[in-house]
């Protein structure tokens, strides 16, 4: 099987907000490889640390928060910069600016607020493609006029000169994702993209982002808490819990095959997925508080199947087969009885 090339590695991320009460630790020991032409979906609930990951990646964390020694983000994009990678966590400012929004872009959640209101969208992806190349004003607008009809708006010459009140809510976002594109990026981090949008937009803007992975190789991180959506554009599924990957796996193995007792838990909790005719769960409690976590797995506190050594050490990674790893003891186990 030829495996895709790597993008970006992380490894041991941690990324603490030193607060008053003391450390909040928000991400504690990520870790994830992302590839060429693949969506890696990153989920879990509220506060589990998925948009301090992204931001970590972008560069973007900033005091009280730490990106903290030890952690590695080995962007691995552009090879004939290096070979060994770059470490966005220990890079230079002018470094991470020179990639992101470049060969690293993001699309938010709120495409109005994330626009320049009083300036065209033209306008607005013209000066993300002149900051990075070397091209003329004319050049650059009708690259703004073909990206704007590549993301499949109609009359984009019109639209080019709108600004963002003028469009819907679709449309912004659709102009997110141009401008995203416009320089080519190597990775796309898109956070929660279609949550403020209705379903049947929801559904067009997914499969645009499908189509242009699909078209240009992009390796798309996809920020979301809901697993409808995953199950329609990911490749690979991180679910995070408290600041951790807990588990991780390609995802038709992921929802065909679910190891940690959190991944089934909010299997269950989602109507179309829970086996019909079964009562749909919730998970009790609630995600400690990254001001006081416990020395035990994190999950412990809110599991079925809790053991006096799940509160006593950290699990660690188990294999279960090719790309599915699981951090859980019961499943530690379990794979050592099936040998
Ligand atoms: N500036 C900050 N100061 C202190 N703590 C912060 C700050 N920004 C984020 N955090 C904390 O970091 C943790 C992770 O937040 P993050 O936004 O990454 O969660 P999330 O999984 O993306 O949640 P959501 O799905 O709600 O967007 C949270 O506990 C949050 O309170």
């Amino acid at each position: 099987m030829s495996v895709n090339k790597k993008v970006i590695k992380v490894e041991d991320l941690r990324v603490y907000f030193h607060t008053k009460k003391g450390d909040s630790k928000a991400v504690d020991g990520n870790h994830f490889t992302m590839y060429e032409n693949e969506t890696l979906a990153i989920v879990g609930e509220s506060g589990c640390g998925k948009s301090v990951t992204a931001m970590s990646i972008l560069g973007l964390v900033s005091e009280p928060g730490e990106i903290m020694p030890g952690s590695k983000i080995v962007y691995m994009g552009n090879v004939d910069r290096d070979e060994d990678g770059l470490n966005l966590a220990t890079a230079t400012d002018e470094q991470i600016r020179h990639i992101r929004g470049n060969e690293i872009s993001m699309i938010f959640q709120e495409p109005m607020s994330s626009l320049n209101p009083v300036i065209t969208v033209g306008d607005q992806i013209m000066e993300n493609i002149l900051t990075h190349e070397e091209v003329s004003k004319e050049e650059a607008k009708q690259r703004a006029i073909d990206l704007l009809a590549e993301v499949g708006i109609s009359r984009p010459e019109k639209v080019v000169d709108n600004y963002p009140f003028q469009l819907s809510g679709g449309m912004c976002q659709r102009v997110m994702i141009a401008m995203a594109l416009s320089c080519h990026p190597k990775l796309l981090i898109a956070d929660e993209p279609t949550t403020a949008l209705d379903v049947t937009i929801q559904a067009q803007i997914l499969s645009l982002m499908n189509k242009l992975k699909n078209e240009t190789g992009t390796s798309i991180m996809l920020i979301t808490h809901d697993l409808g959506v995953v199950a329609q554009v990911a490749d690979n599924v991180n679910v995070m819990y408290a600041g951790k990957v807990v588990e991780t796996a390609p995802v038709e193995e992921l929802f065909s095959n679910p190891k940690h007792p959190y991944t089934i838990g909010l299997m269950n909790s989602m109507p179309s997925l829970a086996e019909e005719g079964k009562r749909l769960n919730t998970i009790e409690g609630s995600v400690p508080n990254p001001l006081y976590l416990p020395k035990g797995c994190y999950f412990a506190d809110r599991c079925p199947y809790v053991t006096d050594r799940c509160k006593e050490g950290q699990p660690v990674d188990t294999k279960v087969k090719s790309r599915h790893h699981v951090w859980c003891f019961k499943v530690e186990e379990e794979m050592k009885q099936e040998g």
